[in-house]
């Protein structure tokens, strides 16, 4: 993955331009050498009989080529009796007739697919191309090995799993996704018994951090109760006489704005702490945590409550709800890992494919993940670098959007009238400048 050196400038320069050249001039023999092409149809072979001469096999045809700031994109028409999975064969063939530094293969609709040659190693220095317009609960926290940007979509992905061995780049990935959600209105929740080394800094930006495995467990009551009661609104506004059958809602994003309270990301960092026990009263509050946890696993989605859960190792041997709690988060990311048992519990349900490539992370790569949902599709990934300097100045900037939530109050790390102070000092300061 390293072997590429040049700079990225070089791939505009000179790199794109010679790709196209020797796309188009040798797109015709390379399907025909990586046996990507099909014998004539009978018509014309007889029409060639006539002539005395042999009918050309049948070539997918190239339909349009685009660029973009990381390789080409072909678009192809297969002929019939190809498949894309004949394509994904070929990808490693490809590759090397094209000296690509990647291909990969997609199915359009029936029938067509897409190529996209990758030029370069684009996860040797990320380079997010320019963001979309910012959606709730989507956030751009990775770019993928084939250049486009992998999204953590809450709505879509309600709880995920971060994996990795120390110094993988967990934090750097966490730092990037709080970053992008400090600007919205969601409520940031930390549970970090790593005695809030990580999520501390965040502190003007949480409505709520917990730093002990006592706070934690009180703080995971609370949210358990805040749930409770928003199923409890839910329900009350369905039994509304007034309200029309297609307004009818089982979920928070279907109630009228000004009911609908905020959503709340909770960030477990170090989930194998909750676990830990040293007596048997510990035992007690963990088995009480671990089934508050799974709940909101279970039941946050509707409630808008959704849960980012990192760890080293996350598997059976940490005790009873261990196994219950992985399966119920959908989303998986999985850095550079110490074995393969450890890959094995965050993508093992998702491709085994996965789990190959999650072994092969080299301990100098970083940041490079594999990302993966329970769909079974899987990609390698790797968050552009971001500063903790950075984040905490996004928190410290967003203090201000901080949503109060009444239940959690009394967790808030820093209270909301001190957030709304450091903000004006701020921005008198600015002024003074
Ligand atoms: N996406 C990235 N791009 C470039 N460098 C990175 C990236 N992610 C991590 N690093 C480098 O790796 C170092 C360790 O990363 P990080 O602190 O995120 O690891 P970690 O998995 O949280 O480790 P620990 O579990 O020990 O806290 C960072 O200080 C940074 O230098």
């Amino acid at each position: 993955m390293l072997r590429h050196r040049r700079p990225v400038w070089f791939w505009y320069a000179v790199g794109a331009p010679a790709k196209l050249a020797r796309i188009l001039v040798t797109y015709r023999p390379v399907m025909e050498a990586c046996g990507l092409t099909e014998p004539p149809s009978r018509l014309r072979m007889a029409l060639a009989a006539t002539t005395n001469r042999t009918a050309p096999r049948r070539v997918p045809r190239l339909t349009r080529l685009r660029f973009t700031a990381s390789g080409l994109v072909l678009r192809i028409r297969m002929e019939p009796g190809q498949e894309v999975r004949d394509f994904e064969t070929a990808s490693e063939r490809l590759r090397h007739s094209w000296r690509a530094y990647a291909v990969h293969v997609a199915a359009l609709t029936p029938g067509w697919l897409q190529i996209k040659v990758v030029g370069y190693d684009v996860l040797r220095r990320v380079v997010m191309p320019k963001a979309p317009p910012p959606e709730l609960l989507r956030v751009p926290v990775a770019l993928r090995s084939d250049g486009s940007v992998h999204f953590r979509d809450f709505r879509t992905v309600p709880h995920e799993l971060v994996m990795g061995a120390t110094l993988s780049g967990k934090s750097v990935y966490l730092r990037g996704l709080v970053t992008g959600l400090a600007p919205q209105p969601v409520a940031l929740v930390g549970i970090d018994c790593k005695w809030g080394v990580e999520l501390a800094p965040f502190a003007p930006r949480l409505s709520a951090l917990a730093c002990a495995p006592e706070e934690a467990a009180d703080l995971l009551d609370v949210l358990v109760e805040e749930m409770t009661q928003r199923y409890e609104l839910i329900r009350g506004v369905q039994g509304l006489g007034s309200v029309p059958a297609e307004s009818i809602t089982s979920d928070i994003w279907g109630l009228p704005d000004e009911l609908r309270p905020v959503p709340i990301v909770v960030v477990v960092d170090e989930v194998a702490e909750l676990f830990l026990t040293a007596s048997s009263a510990d035992e007690k509050r963990r088995d009480q945590m671990v089934t508050q946890l799974i709940r909101i696993a279970q039941l946050g989605r509707a409630a808008g409550i959704y849960l980012e859960v990192c760890g080293q190792r996350f598997g059976a041997e940490l005790g009873k709800g261990a196994t219950a709690l992985r399966a119920q988060l959908t989303g998986r990311i999985s850095h550079r890992v110490n074995d393969e048992t450890t890959a094995k519990m965050a993508l093992g349900d998702i491709s085994p494919s996965a789990v190959l490539a999650a072994t092969a992370i080299a301990p100098e790569q970083r940041g490079v993940a594999v990302a993966g949902d329970s769909s079974g599709g899987w990609s390698l990934v790797r968050s552009p670098f971001t500063e903790l300097a950075d984040a905490v100045a996004t928190c410290a900037e967003h203090a201000h959007l901080t949503p109060d939530v009444p239940g959690l109050t009394a967790f808030r790390p820093i209270p909301a009238a001190t957030g709304l102070a450091l903000v004006a000092a701020d921005i008198s300061a600015d002024h003074k400048d």
